[in-house]
């Protein structure tokens, strides 16, 4: 099981590293790996685990947070329609999206860094996902609201981006420019 000593924290290599596309139909180790991110996000929003074990919850976790540089990332959370939204992505590509955007209005945080950063972080308010999923499907589905923000965010961590960089009058620790 995935613990917090697990995931990597900022100025760590590997969260500014392009994340490798995992080679298909994914190994057993890769999708034994994608299992256990799902698992900690179960695990941390279940409040006596994640009180046993001092896990802070999460709703998604991306591959490289946990050392591992391979495009893929687990989503577990609900929407604004308390529906909820449950993944495993494998190689997910953002094919589409909105030219209307969005921000979480408390700003963003991130289980990779251990302090507050304020600020809004803009995001497009609907996308389009390609990607393939834990069951072995190909998906191509539409997102909008927070599971929008929440794989956007994820998608960044495979692409070596933090949230912060994203937040224009954030000029403090370990902010990068955005690649072109
Ligand atoms: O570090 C991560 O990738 C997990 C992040 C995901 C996240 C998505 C969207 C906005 C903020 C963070 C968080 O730990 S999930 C927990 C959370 C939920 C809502 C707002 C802030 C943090
Ligand atoms: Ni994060």
């Amino acid at each position: 099981m995935i613990t917090m000593d697990r995931i990597v924290r900022e100025g760590h290599p590997v969260l500014r590293e392009v994340a490798k596309e995992v080679a298909l139909p994914p190994s057993n180790e890769d999708l034994a790996v994608l299992k256990e991110m799902h698992e900690y996000l179960t695990n941390s929003q279940d409040q006596a685990i994640a009180e046993k074990y001092d896990l802070r919850p999460g709703s998604g976790l991306a591959a490289p947070q946990i050392g591992v540089a391979k495009r893929m990332f687990a989503i577990h959370t609900t929407d604004e329609k308390d529906q909820l939204h449950s993944y495993g992505f494998i190689n997910p590509k953002i094919v589409s999206h909105s030219v209307e955007e969005t921000s979480l209005e408390n700003g963003e945080g991130c289980l990779s860094v251990d302090r507050p950063v304020e600020g809004l972080v803009p995001r497009h308010a609907r996308i389009t996902l390609d990607a393939h999923t834990l069951d072995g499907e190909h998906i191509r589905m539409r997102f909008r609201g927070y599971i929008a923000i929440v794989i956007q965010h994820e998608m960044d961590h495979l692409n070596g981006i933090m949230f912060y960089d994203r937040i224009e009058e954030y000029d403090g620790p370990h902010k990068r420019p955005l690649p072109i």
